[in-house]
C-alpha cells in the first residue's frame, strides 16, 4: 500500500490549496478527486455565474446608455453568452491543470475516495495510506421535498449552465445568493423571473437596511420577488405558492432551485473512521479545522462554516501547517468579507447592524448615502449605501455596503478591521477624487466630524483663537 504524509480528497479551491501547499514543502501528498480540478467554483459556481452577470450588466448598461448620450438596439445572443462563459472556465481552469499539480509532485488519483480505515482511502480498487487526511469534497444543491419536483426537469446552478436556450419565465425556489444572481442576470437577457422565498427578506445574512436597496433594484427590473412564499407544489409547467396563508398559481418555462447546499459526504464511508457530522451532514471541525478524529481535518463547503471560495482556500492553508508541522493555527473568521454580485453589489464584513447592537450593545453606526458621494453622482448610481458600525472606542466591528463595484472599493475597511485600526484611521488616508473609494473616507469623515465637531471642543476651540489672535 503507497504510504502519504497527507492525502487530500477532493479537487476543488479548498483541496487544491491544502495539495499545493503541502507537495511545495517537500511532503508527499496524494490528491484524490472525482470532479474536474477546480470544483464547484469553477465550472458551476463563481465563474461561470460572474461572466454571465458580467455580460447580463453590459446588456443592461448599454439600454441605459441613452441617458449618457449613446443609444444602442440588439437582442442578447445567449449562445455567445454561453461562449464567453466556456472560454472564462477555461483560461482561468488553467491554473488547475492536472500537470501542474503533476510538477509539484503531488500524485494524482482520479475517481470518489472513500474511508476503510482511520487512515486508509479506497479510490477504484486501489487503497493508499494517509499520515494525515484532509476532506475537502464540497457541496451540492440541496433539493427540497416538494410534491411534484422530481417530476419535472428542474435546474440548479449545475445544468442551468448548460442550457441552449434561455427560458421565456422562470421560477427561481430561494432568494439567497445564488437566486438573486441568477434573477437579475435571467430578467437581463429576457426571461420572465419570479424569486419565491420563505423568509420575510431575500438575501438574509445581509444588513437588513441595505438589503431593500438590491429588492428596489430587482422589482425595478420586472422581477416579481415573493417573500413569506413557498412552494407547495409543482405540476408540469404550474407552481403553486403559499404566500401568508394565500394560495395563487403561476405558470413557468423552467424552475430553478437554490434553497441552500448539502454537503458531500454520502460516498466518503465517514462511518469506517469514526468521523462525526452535524444535523446537517456537514463534518463538524474544531477551531483548528481537526474533526473528531485528530488527524482527519475538513475545509471549505463540507464542513459547512462558510460557504465559499476564499473561505476553503483559508482554511486549505490553515491545514497545510496543522496537519504537516502539527501547529496550532485556528481559523478566525471575523475580519471574512464576502460580496453578493447583485447590482448593486453587496458587501459583507463582520457584524452587521442588528447582530452589533444584540451582541456588543453600544455602538456607533456611520453612514453615507451615495447620492453625497460625487462618483455615484456623476455615473447616476446614486442609489445605495456605505454603512460601518464601531464599538465606542472607534474600533471597526462591522462594514457593509451596496453599491457598484462595493467588493473592490470595500477591501480597504477589511485590511483596517484586521489590523485592528480605528475607523478615524481610514479618514487619514489620502483618496483620489472622484473615487468610489473616496466614499470609505467620508464615511470614516463622519466619525472625526462627531468627536470634533460637537459638544465642548468647539467651544474651546473659539475661545482659544479668540485668545490667539
Ligand atoms: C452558483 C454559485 C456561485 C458561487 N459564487 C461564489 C462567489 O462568487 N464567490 C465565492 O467566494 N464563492 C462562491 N460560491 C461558493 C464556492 O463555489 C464554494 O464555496 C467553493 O467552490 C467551495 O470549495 P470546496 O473546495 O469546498 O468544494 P468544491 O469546489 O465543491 O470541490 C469539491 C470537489 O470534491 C469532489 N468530490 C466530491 N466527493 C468526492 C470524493 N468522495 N472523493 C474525491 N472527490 C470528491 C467534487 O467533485 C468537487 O470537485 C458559489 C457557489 C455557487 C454554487
Ligand atoms: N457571491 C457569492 O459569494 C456567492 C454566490 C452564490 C453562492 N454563494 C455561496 O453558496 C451558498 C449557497 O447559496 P444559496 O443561495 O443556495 O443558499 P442560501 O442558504 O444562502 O440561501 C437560500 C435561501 O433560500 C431560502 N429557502 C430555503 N428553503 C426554501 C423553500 N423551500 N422555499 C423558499 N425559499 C427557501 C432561504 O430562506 C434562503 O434565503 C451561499 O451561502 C454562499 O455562501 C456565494
Amino acid at each position: 500500500m503507497k504510504k502519504y504524509d497527507l492525502i487530500v480528497l477532493g479537487g476543488g479551491a479548498g483541496g487544491l490549496t491544502a495539495a499545493a501547499g503541502a507537495a511545495s514543502l517537500g511532503a508527499a501528498v496524494a490528491l484524490v478527486y472525482a470532479g474536474p480540478l477546480g470544483g464547484d467554483c469553477l465550472w458551476t459556481g463563481c465563474v461561470p455565474t460572474k461572466s454571465l452577470i458580467h455580460s447580463a450588466e453590459i446588456i443592461h448598461q448599454s439600454r441605459g446608455a441613452a441617458e449618457f448620450g449613446l443609444d444602442f438596439t440588439g437582442v442578447p445572443n445567449f449562445e455567445q453568452v454561453q461562449t464567453r462563459m466556456q472560454e472564462a472556465i477555461e483560461q482561468i481552469g488553467r491554473h488547475d491543470d492536472p500537470n501542474r499539480f503533476r510538477q509539484l509532485g503531488v500524485d494524482l488519483y482520479q475517481g470518489f475516495g472513500s474511508f476503510m480505515g482511520p487512515h486508509e482511502i479506497t479510490i477504484n480498487s486501489e487503497t493508499i495510506y494517509g499520515k494525515r487526511i484532509v476532506i475537502s469534497t464540497g457541496s451540492r444543491p440541496f433539493i427540497p421535498q416538494i410534491p411534484g419536483l422530481d417530476q419535472v426537469d428542474y435546474l440548479t446552478n449545475e445544468n442551468v449552465l448548460q442550457l441552449d436556450e434561455r427560458p421565456h419565465s422562470l421560477l427561481i425556489i430561494g432568494g439567497g445568493p445564488i437566486g438573486v444572481e441568477f434573477a437579475q442576470s435571467f430578467a437581463r437577457f429576457g426571461t420572465e423571473v419570479t424569486v419565491v422565498e420563505q423568509g420575510p427578506m431575500i438575501l438574509s445574512k445581509e444588513d437588513d437596511e441595505l438589503v431593500p436597496f438590491v429588492a428596489r433594484a430587482l422589482e425595478r427590473e420586472n422581477i416579481r420577488l415573493m417573500t413569506n412564499a413557498v412552494v407547495s407544489s409543482v405540476n408540469d409547467s404550474r407552481v403553486t405558492i403559499m404566500q401568508n396563508g394565500q394560495e395563487s398559481q403561476v405558470s413557468v418555462d423552467r424552475v430553478f432551485v437554490a434553497v441552500g447546499r448539502e454537503p458531500n459526504t454520502k460516498r466518503l464511508h465517514l462511518e469506517n473512521a469514526g468521523i462525526r457530522t452535524a444535523a446537517n451532514g456537514s463534518i463538524e471541525v474544531n477551531d483548528y479545522l481537526q474533526t473528531n478524529v485528530p488527524h482527519i481535518y475538513a475545509v471549505g463547503d463540507v464542513n459547512g462554516r462558510y460557504p465559499f471560495t476564499h473561505t476553503a482556500g483559508y482554511e486549505g492553508k490553515i491545514v497545510v501547517s496543522n496537519a504537516l508541522f502539527g501547529w496550532k493555527r485556528k481559523a478566525n473568521y471575523q475580519h471574512l468579507p464576502w460580496v453578493t454580485y447583485s447590482d448593486p453589489e453587496l458587501f459583507h464584513l463582520g457584524l452587521t447592524e442588528k447582530e452589533a447592537r444584540e451582541t456588543i450593545g453600544a455602538i456607533r453606526v456611520y453612514k453615507v448615502m451615495l447620492d453625497e458621494v460625487d462618483r455615484f453622482v456623476i455615473n447616476r448610481e446614486r442609489e445605495g449605501m456605505i454603512k460601518i458600525i464601531t464599538d465606542r472606542k472607534g474600533y471597526i466591528l462591522g462594514a457593509h455596503a451596496v453599491a457598484d463595484g462595493a467588493g473592490e472599493f470595500m477591501q480597504e475597511v477589511v485590511f483596517a478591521k484586521q489590523h485592528g485600526h480605528k475607523i478615524g484611521d481610514l479618514s487619514h488616508v489620502i483618496h483620489p477624487y472622484p473615487t468610489k473609494a473616496g466614499a470609505v473616507q467620508q464615511v470614516a469623515d463622519l466619525y472625526w466630524r462627531e468627536r470634533l465637531f460637537s459638544g465642548q471642543l468647539t467651544k474651546w476651540v473659539r475661545r482659544y483663537l479668540k485668545w490667539f489672535r
